[in-house]
């Protein structure tokens, strides 16, 4: 299942189905720790001969889990130790029953008494704080985990996360005092956006997702993961050139023409029918020298592109990278009068650095921007600081919030770069291209990646695909080109390698 689920949506989605009658809070908790176990055992088939395990649990429905874990560890022979945080009167009903059922079976000591336990365990389980985690982690917490993380770190301990590691926001992916790292996380009915967001994929180790029965049709704002489109989406079907469309990237003047042509070349590789460079007239000779299937006009200032611009044909533009600010704050304008699919980057971002507003009033809603963190915090300088400021009570604010937040102001479509690149729609559709996990693609970090992107984000509009379509599908074919390629990469290397994305389509 490729939805993301928050904290109040899958809290939502629980309370619906015990309504329904379709299911008891203590099946599901049941469940949940039932698929804990196997996965640990599938994870670690070692494991399955027993040894000795901590398991740490927390004060909700998290620790309930634990203590069903703990419950049937023991039966399958496990030495078990559960350090408790809290006052298990205080549980609420599911886990109370739980911590009842475990009490006759084995030993519950409290999480202060952590750093005096000795012996080496094989598996801890951490079930302090899962969904219901609302607010830094107390001081005694934090140095218990970090405790425990010593003792892991041998090499010889597993660590497994009940849903996620306590500590870790499941909305932002911020780390709320999470100092015990997981090797695996086993989380229930679908992934949490903080699973892939921000630092969730370096704390949670590998990440596995359990069906614990729950069904949900939460609408169209929930957060998805991108995933493999049809192949119909992107091959062609016949027809002229003219019919897959002419993008025209502008570029910049002389020794600057390196981005524009990246970008260029990925348009014309995702299968725009023409693609057009315009760089200044003084630097037609040396792109001429570089070009081949990619044309040329000489665009030497804002009337000349008006002129280009009379040709209905060019119906994707793309601007920013190479095009220097100077150039930027002339030709944006025109640009956007043109009312064209628009694919705005770099220094047709960067350029509006403290005069953002000079930017939005002209925004419309076929336009793309897709800024890295740098040019968002200049051009969203509050969600910028609310990004990077401690998190206050409930969930914290994420890079999730942050981009559709900027695309609802923008008027138009916003895809934030990362590893977690989300992609938001002005009327809160939001898609997450996550590099991370099995699809982690470290090589991506490199000079002129993200020119590529805007390359094919442009290739994909010039397609006709609306903008929020095209930039989660440019993200999530630049990853799984950068993946084709591997070790070595460089940003020319990504549009060379999209044709063998392409044929590994299915219908
Ligand atoms: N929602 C579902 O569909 C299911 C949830 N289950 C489990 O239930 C968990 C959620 O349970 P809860 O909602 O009870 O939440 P948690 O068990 O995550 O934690 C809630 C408790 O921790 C306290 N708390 C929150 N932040 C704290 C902090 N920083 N320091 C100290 N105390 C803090 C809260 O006041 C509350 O008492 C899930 O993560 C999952 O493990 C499973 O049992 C199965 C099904
Ligand atoms: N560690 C990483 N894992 C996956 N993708 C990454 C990583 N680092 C960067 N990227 C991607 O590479 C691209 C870099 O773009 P950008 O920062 O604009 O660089 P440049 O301007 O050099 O092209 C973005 O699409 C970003 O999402
Ligand atoms: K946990």
């Amino acid at each position: 299942m490729d939805q993301l689920l928050t904290s109040a949506q899958i809290r939502a989605t629980e309370t619906a189905a015990m309504a329904a009658g379709d299911v008891t809070g203590l099946d599901l908790m049941e469940r949940a720790g039932a698929g804990v176990v196997d996965a640990v055992f599938s994870t670690w088939p070692g494991l399955k001969a027993g040894g000795e395990a901590w398991v740490l649990a927390g004060p909700g429905n998290n620790g309930g889990d634990g203590y069903v874990i703990a419950r049937l560890l023991d039966g399958r022979g496990w030495r078990v130790t559960v350090f408790a945080l809290g006052d298990p009167a205080r549980l609420p009903p599911d886990a109370s029953a739980n911590h009842a059922r475990w009490a006759e079976l084995g030993e519950t000591r409290t999480l202060a008494a952590l750093p005096e336990a000795t012996g080496q365990p094989a598996l801890i389980v951490d079930a302090l704080f899962g969904t219901g985690l609302t607010r830094d982690l107390p001081d005694e917490v934090r140095r218990a985990l970090a405790g425990v993380a010593e003792v892991a770190r041998d090499g010889a301990t597993r660590v497994v996360a009940v849903d996620i590691p306590s500590g870790l926001c499941a909305d932002s992916g911020r780390r709320r005092g999470c100092d015990l790292p997981a090797d695996l996380t086993v989380t229930f009915h679908s992934a949490k956006p903080g699973h892939f967001l921000a630092d969730g994929p370096e704390i949670c180790g590998a990440l596995r997702v359990v069906d614990i029965g729950l069904r949900s049709d939460p609408g169209p704002e929930v957060l998805r993961l991108t995933s493999a489109p049809p192949r119909r989406v992107v091959h062609k079907s016949g027809g002229h050139k003219y019919n897959h469309g002419h993008v025209l990237v502008l570029a910049g003047g002389p020794g600057r023409g390196g981005a524009a042509r990246l970008a260029a070349r990925a348009a014309l590789r995702v299968g725009a029918g023409l693609v057009t460079l315009g760089p200044t007239p003084d630097a037609l000779g040396e792109n001429a020298a570089r070009l081949d299937a990619v044309m040329l006009a000489p665009v030497a200032d804002a009337p000349v592109l008006a002129r280009i611009l009379d040709d209905s044909r060019l119906n994707a533009l793309c601007l920013g990278p190479g095009l220097g600010h100077e150039r930027a704050r002339d030709l944006v304008p025109v640009v956007l009068a043109a009312r064209r699919a628009t694919l705005l980057d770099a220094d047709a971002l960067s350029a509006y650095s403290g005069t953002p507003s000079a930017l939005f009033d002209h925004l419309h809603p076929a336009c793309v921007l897709t800024p890295h963190d740098g040019e968002f915090a200049w051009l969203f300088p509050d969600l910028a600081d609310r990004l990077a400021a401690p998190p206050g009570d409930g969930a914290a604010f994420s890079r999730l919030d942050a981009a559709r937040a900027a695309a609802r102001r923008a008027g138009c479509t916003v895809l934030l770069k990362g590893p977690d690149t989300v992609i938001a729609a002005p009327d809160g559709r939001a898609v997450l291209n996550a590099a991370s996990y099995e699809r982690a693609a470290p090589w991506l970090a490199t000079a002129g990646a993200g020119d590529v992107l805007a390359g094919l984000i442009a290739g994909l509009l010039a397609r006709g695909l609306a903008p929020v379509n095209a930039a989660a599908l440019a993200a999530w074919l630049h990853v799984e080109a950068a993946r084709g390629f591997g070790p070595g990469l460089i940003a020319e290397d990504l549009p060379e390698a999209l044709p063998g994305v392409l044929r590994g389509l299915k219908d």
